[in-house]
């Protein structure tokens, strides 16, 4: 298994692109499940999961194919309804195939992608959904199989809990529905608005996209489209925070600073300065000092849970105590005892991780558990003294298109070590 291996003790200084959003390029790629026709996709990111989906859609006969940055699917192919355990287990969106190949062809199969490691995460509202819509849905086998005979219906949907995936996967579903559907408690997040945006260029009918209300008019047929996903908030906020924490100066380029106002007030809280523009964001870090960040994770507008783990690392070399409440996944603080072998002074009281000051961070081997984990032992890496092996690396490479490459051009000692 590959790792990275750390020289630490380097600032950071320079210009990074940022790559397409993972979390907005995943669910736009099965919605080309929906048409019966070609769809080309834009700044889409080169990652594992984007490898995954890629093979799954293949399995499900699509036709894919890759030039640059662009990604065509050929939708017209499609003739399984099958997604099998051995390409969903390797990553939870798989369940996004669930909606589409229901809705265009009134049956699937979908293996039930299971817990992970940070958390169970059941998929109960996305199959109470779809039933509402008048699927029969059992879950058998390890597998969920749906039918429905003739159109799905539309349907209003309350869903109890605020749910990214269950709102693309029901989203996806509503448009080929026949008549109304509105998504009631809907999750708000830009990759949702840029999932209704590619859906609205295929032809779909939706009201209220980044709204907790959404209406969607099914159509009779989607048509093939063209898209751009849009650019990596998490990605970009990953490199912000390891600017702030080495710090140094980084212009993140490629980006959207609209998206990323929770994450930029609390760099700014932090002491950190930056600077927005159209498709930029600066931060700026010399001369200044650090200063531990209260956070409490919530859905859109709130404080995304994917940046908990980043900001833990960044109280861990700041000044001051702090603490950082995780209010999304049960279970998302794997990365506490890693950074503790780094020496870090945290302390875990339920859902909370109260960060006291720091007074040394030494390099150490630690292990990747989850994709943004990773992120922050990689970050602690960058600044502590010495060496840091970070194991389980494909963990990161779910979500970050060669992130070693993207930090050493800004000065830190990475390397990928294959084993
Ligand atoms: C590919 C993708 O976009 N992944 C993102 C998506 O994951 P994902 O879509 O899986 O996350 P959800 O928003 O669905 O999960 C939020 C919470 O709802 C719970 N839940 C969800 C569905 C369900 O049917 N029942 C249920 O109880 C989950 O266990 C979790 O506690 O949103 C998360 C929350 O912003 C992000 O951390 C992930 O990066
Ligand atoms: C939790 C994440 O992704 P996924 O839902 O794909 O596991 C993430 O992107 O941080």
């Amino acid at each position: 298994m590959d790792q990275f291996v750390i020289q630490g003790g380097t600032t950071l200084a320079g210009e990074v692109t940022i790559s397409g959003a993972k979390n907005a390029a995943l669910p736009i790629l099965f919605a080309a499940l929906l048409p019966n026709g070609k769809s080309r996709f834009s700044n889409v990111p080169q990652l594992r999961d984007i490898g995954t989906t890629e093979a799954l859609l293949k399995t499900l006969g699509a036709g894919v194919a890759w030039q640059g940055d662009v990604l065509e699917i050929d939708g017209s192919c499609v003739d399984k309804v099958l997604a099998p355990y051995e390409l969903v287990k390797q990553m939870r969106a798989s369940v996004l195939a669930l909606g589409p190949l229901l809705a265009r062809f009134g049956e699937a199969q979908v293996s039930l992608p299971g817990g992970c490691a940070i958390g169970a995460r059941p998929v109960d509202i996305h199959i109470k959904g779809l039933e509402r819509m008048g699927a029969e849905i059992n879950v058998e086998n390890g597998y969920i199989n749906a039918t429905s005979s003739g159109r799905l219906k539309g349907a209003e949907i309350y869903m109890e809990m605020v749910s990214v995936g269950a709102t693309e996967n029901l989203l996806m579903a509503a448009t080929l529905a026949d008549g109304t559907t509105v998504l009631d408690n809907a999750a708000q997040e830009p990759e949702i608005v840029n999932l209704a945006e590619c859906l609205t260029a295929m032809g779909a009918n939706i009201k209220g996209a980044g709204t907790s209300r959404i209406e969607i008019q099914g159509v009779e047929q989607l048509a093939g489209c063209e898209h751009r996903i849009l650019p990596d908030r998490i990605e970009t906020g990953t490199f912000l925070v390891a600017a702030a924490m080495a710090n140094g100066e980084v212009l993140c380029k490629n980006t959207d600073h609209t998206s990323l106002e929770p994450v930029l007030e609390k760099l700014r809280a932090a002491n950190a300065l930056v600077e927005v523009h159209t498709d930029t964001i600066y931060v700026d870090m010399r001369n200044r000092t650090l200063q531990a960040v209260n956070i409490k994770t919530m859905p859109h507008p709130g404080f995304p849970t994917d940046m908990q783990a980043q900001f833990t690392a960044l109280n861990v070399v700041a000044q001051g105590s702090a603490t950082i409440t995780e209010t999304i996944f049960e279970n998302r603080f794997m990365h506490v005892p890693e950074l503790q072998r780094m020496g870090a002074n945290i302390r875990l009281e339920g859902n909370t991780a109260i960060c006291g000051e720091t007074e040394k961070l030494s390099g150490a081997q630690v292990m990747a558990t989850d994709l943004r984990a990773s992120a922050s032992l990689i970050l602690t890496g960058i600044v502590a003294t010495g060496e840091t092996v970070v194991d389980r690396i494909y963990h990161v490479d779910r979500g970050y298109q060669r992130i070693e490459d993207k930090l050493s051009q800004l000065g830190a000692n990475i390397k990928r070590k294959h084993n």
